[in-house]
């Protein structure tokens, strides 16, 4: 599925089907705004259509801080679109998304970034005839030299040189602590499938995010790359960075996901750890009877 399918520009430059995040009017929209820093994001009553086809009938999940949640569920259950209305690429038809206590339904994707709440990105073709290090230069968000004020401003550039260079020193311990900083000159393009997975994770980290939306990220990972994006994974949950990640492979979200949340026909089916999801009859006939 693309990632730009829904959204479409308007004359004005905007997202077409942009709305602003909507007013809470009821005591649960209240209590769902109030949510604790330790639950920064709270799906409620998420709705998708497409036309005619309900993608995510009603889905209400939180994730916790620091946690590595998993997302599963069968083919068309609704993951991908709930993952696509969170970080922003499709608008809910219903339901509410909030972020650290903040609505952000209806917010582009670079604006829900922009809150730290980033989700990994293919490198786009026009990013292939780049190297890495450039790529990991122009992941960051909100730097001084984009503004307008830079121009106008004269004494924002001495600013912009010494952010010019913190930001390339980060970018190379952010290589360093993917193992891929031996690969910094070579273009994107000429990467592996996993090593390229890898860049794509160190290019969500030089954004700085609170939490990390995972779609697939080991699909067509050799092992021993498997093994290193994971051990980064955790050490980054360690550290109290939060993941929600979706994953068909049972191995991987059973091993590695201290809570499991089971989508089916676009609702929450169960959640638990991984001992309550595998021991739950309904996730069985559902959907761990035809994987495990
Ligand atoms: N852009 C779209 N237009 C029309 N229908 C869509 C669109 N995106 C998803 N759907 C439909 O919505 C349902 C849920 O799809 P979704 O991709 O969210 O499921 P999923 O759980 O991620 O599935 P998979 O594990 O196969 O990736 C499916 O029936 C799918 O065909």
């Amino acid at each position: 599925m693309s990632d730009t399918e829904e959204r479409q520009a308007a004359p004005d430059g905007t997202d077409a089907d942009h709305e602003e995040p909507g007013t809470a009017d009821s005591a649960v929209e209240e209590a769902a705004k109030s949510t604790p820093r330790g639950i920064p994001l709270r799906v409620q009553n998420l709705r998708k259509e497409f036309g005619g086809i309900t993608a995510v009938a009603d889905a209400s999940f939180h994730v916790e801080a620091g946690s590595l949640t998993g997302l599963i569920g069968p083919n068309g259950a609704g993951k991908s679109t709930t993952f696509n209305c969170i970080a922003g690429v499709h608008r809910p038809t219903a339901g509410k998304v909030y972020f650290q206590g903040e609505d952000i339904t209806g917010l582009r994707p670079e604006q829900v970034a922009n809150k730290g709440l980033v989700r990994t990105f293919q490198i786009a073709r026009e990013m292939e005839d780049m190297t890495v290090l450039e790529n990991m230069m122009l992941a960051p968000r909100g730097q001084v030299g984009e503004s307008l004020a830079y121009s106008v401003l004269p004494g924002l550039r001495d600013q912009v040189v010494t952010q010019e260079e913190d930001l390339r020193e980060r970018a190379w311990e952010t290589l360093e602590f993917f193992e891929i900083d031996h690969l910094a000159g070579d273009y994107a393009g000429s990467l592996s499938g996993g090593q390229r997975k890898l860049l794509e994770m160190a290019r969500v980290l030089m954004t700085d995010p609170e939490m990390v939306l995972l779609d697939e990220p080991l699909a067509g990972v050799n092992p021993t790359l498997e093994k290193k994006l994971l051990e980064r994974v955790h050490e980054l949950r360690d550290q109290g960075l939060t993941f929600l990640l979706v994953e068909h492979d049972m191995d991987i979200i059973m091993n590695h996901c201290e809570h499991i949340i089971v989508m089916h026909q676009g609702k929450v089916l169960a959640e638990g750890g991984a001992e309550d999801i595998r021991n739950d009859d309904r996730v069985i006939d559902a959907y761990l009877g035809e994987t495990l």
